[in-house]
């Protein structure tokens, strides 16, 4: 995963559909989407609820209007019973309110109790599948995208979501209908009065749009800033040694408050900006209804409306107070759920890694073996005759056919990391590929469990196009150990197990001498990982070779699988190594002399390209730059001073 890039650094990226599209690749074009229009992709997630939530807003709309009818009986009261100076009409008046109070508070209750169970199943779901997707998702889109920025949207994006659908969804339609049923009664009960109050109805609705506009542009700034928030905490925690070590804490500190103040400029413009709208919200409605107390009051006094209708009309109109004001607030979550939806879908809608991939075509023409004699190589590397049939599953080993690669995101006019490689390590042999530091070994091992697809050529196991291969079955077929061993927070089985048989396990730790693992408290359960005991780095090193072996691959590819061991260490597990690579095909890559000596023939990768194949030791007589390379070791360093 990318570990600097701010997602305001990839903001502009040129292909928002593709796999690698960065986080507000998509954003421009989603924005000019609507927000409702934004919001409808969450209806195959809140389909199987639907019921549930009709429900609820159905009930809550019974709620509200039965609050309603309070000012109708106050009205009833008011000229009949009050004005009668009847008592008993007046407690009858009084229980009947009571008894409304009741039934709207009760209702209110049960629309709660209705939606909250299933919108946090909605909202788990929305998780399972964000997770489930990332999984999915090509390692060149992983390197494009912070880390925090994906957090972020896991966690803060669908919190925003939840809210959204429990009450600005319910309570925009509910409001409005109140609104609704309100404004009718108020112009029933007098018309004239009526529309002095539904005169701020349309510089509202102005307000409104300009409103959502701003407060859109405003969220989405603030959502990201809270991913590359997320991303600095992340990679602070991560590094936190190297930080310590450096002595950085305080510029750490400094930049998260520079970041932190980002982001609390732009909630404050938030606020700004609902507090602005609030403000023509709850004071334009105040005017028009002082208007109309005094317009009734005039009416009231000239003997033309009666005291009960005034009583009504004013008691509906505050009814109205809270629906009326609280649409601001609505609008700014609703607006808030728009930019978590549109936020949340730029990763949903990024291609998954294809399980089968439509092949390149394959190499043209057989290409000449004078090439690696002209470079100084005695024995020269297979390359392929003819153009061969796909699919033809026969025991021919592993082979580059010329590939050709660069990463997704490099410059299309850019020099491929790979160029046009031909390399061929026959079936149980295997093969060290050495190269000066950047000139693409890892890229080149990456390819073959197809974390990299490559951009020309093809890569075959046993004649079979790994591109044409079920990726279960590719990687049945593939075990790889990196030079940066990763261990989950999990058991030490689990680690190196990883989908292989439990007998496996004694073996694969035998192999990777790593027995030490018998001695951890628990032994083999014990927890590691950053949940768990941390291990050093051989250890950790030991642990990712023994989960490469633990399949027992067809194939095994290993970046520097030794780097981080004691000589004896190293000593022991070369030794195990050796009986594993006895009838394997693997691919190493070598940095040390004593790595190289495990293959049965080298690989020189230079210039992108495979400079020179042969033993180790025809390399060090013929090759000056593998001579170079190895110089650590003794002969090597003969070879180069000749
Ligand atoms: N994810 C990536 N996106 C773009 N470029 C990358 C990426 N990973 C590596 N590169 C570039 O590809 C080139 C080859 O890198 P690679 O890691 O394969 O080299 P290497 O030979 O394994 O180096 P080392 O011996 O130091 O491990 C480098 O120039 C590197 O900057």
């Amino acid at each position: 995963m990318a570990t600097t890039t701010p997602s305001s650094a990839v903001r502009d990226q040129p292909d928002p559909e593709s796999a690698t599209a960065a986080p507000a690749g998509k954003a421009g074009a989603a924005r000019e989407r609507s927000t409702v229009r934004t919001l409808l992709r969450l209806w195959p997630y809140v389909r199987p609820v639907r019921m549930r939530l009709f429900s609820a807003a159905f009930v809550a709309v019974i709620a509200s209007c039965i609050g309603l009818v309070i000012p109708l009986v106050l009205k009833w009261m008011v000229d009949g019973p009050i004005a009668r100076r009847d008592p008993a009409g007046v407690w009858l008046g009084a229980l009947f309110l009571l008894l409304l109070g009741l039934t709207e508070a009760l209702l209110f209750g049960f629309r709660r109790w209705l939606v909250a169970r299933p919108l946090s199943h909605v909202e788990a779901e929305m998780r399972a599948d964000l997770y489930r997707h990332l999984q999915r998702l090509p390692v060149a889109f992983h390197d494009r995208w912070p880390s925090g920025q994906l957090l972020s949207r896991a966690t803060t994006d669908l919190m925003l979501l939840r809210m959204f659908l429990a009450f600005p969804l319910t309570f925009l339609l509910v409001n409005g209908v109140t609104i609704l049923v309100g404004v009718i009664i108020m112009l029933v009960q007098d018309w004239a009065l009526g529309l002095v109050v539904l005169v701020p109805a349309v510089p509202l609705l102005i307000t409104c749009v300009v409103f959502e506009k701003k407060y859109s542009e405003a969220s989405r700034a603030a959502q990201d800033q809270v991913g590359d928030l997320t991303t600095v905490v992340e990679e602070s925690v991560l590094g936190i040694r190297i930080i310590k070590g450096f002595g950085r804490h305080r510029s750490q500190a400094r930049a998260f408050r520079q970041l932190a103040g980002r982001l609390r400029g732009m909630e404050l413009r938030k606020a700004r900006l609902l507090a602005t709208i609030l403000g023509v919200i709850v004071t334009l409605p105040e005017v028009a209804v002082g208007a109309a107390l005094v317009l009734g009051c005039v009416r009231v006094a000239d003997g033309q409306l009666s005291a009960g209708t005034l009583v009504a009309f004013l008691s509906t109109a505050l009814a109205l107070r809270w629906p009326v004001e609280s649409i601001g607030f609505l609008l700014a979550m609703s607006q808030e759920a728009g930019t978590a939806t549109e936020r949340y879908f730029e990763v949903m809608d990024a291609r998954p890694e294809p399980a089968v991939r439509k092949a390149p075509p394959a190499p043209e023409a057989p290409r000449a073996q004078a090439s690696c004699k002209a470079l100084g190589t005695r024995r020269s590397f297979e390359v392929p005759e003819a153009p061969r049939p796909a699919a033809v599953p026969v025991p021919s080993g592993l082979r580059f056919e010329n590939v050709t690669f660069r990463y997704p995101d490099a410059p299309p006019d850019s020099p491929p990391v790979l160029d046009r490689v031909d390399l061929h390590i026959r079936p149980g042999e295997s093969l060290a590929l050495v190269g000066a530091t950047g000139s693409g070994k890892t890229t080149l091992t990456a390819l073959v469990p197809r974390l990299y697809d490559v951009t020309s050529g093809r890569i075959t196991l046993d004649g079979v196009d790994i591109a044409e291969m079920p990726r279960e079955e590719l990687r049945s077929k593939v075990a790889v150990a990196f030079e940066d061993p990763t261990l989950f927070s999990a058991t030490v089985k689990e680690n190196v197990l990883m989908g292989a048989r439990e007998e496996e396990l004694r073996r694969a730790l035998g192999v990777a001498q790593a027995d030490f693992v018998y001695g951890l408290p628990d032994g083999v359960d014990t927890q590691v990982g950053e949940q768990g005991l941390s291990l050093s780095g051989g250890q950790r090193q030991r642990l990712a070779l023994a989960r490469a072996v633990a399949g027992r691959p067809d194939f095994l590819v290993l970046d520097d699988p030794l780097s981080a061991l004691d000589v004896h260490t190293e000593a022991a597990v070369e030794a195990a190594l050796r009986r594993v690579l006895a009838d394997t095909t693997a691919l190493i890559v070598a940095h040390r002399p004593s790595t190289v000596l495990l293959a049965d023939r080298v690989a020189l990768l230079s210039g992108g390209r495979i400079a020179a194949v042969g033993t180790h030791h025809e390399l060090l007589h013929t090759n000056p730059e593998y001579a170079y390379l190895m110089a650590a070791d003794p002969a090597g360093e003969r070879e180069a001073e000749r």
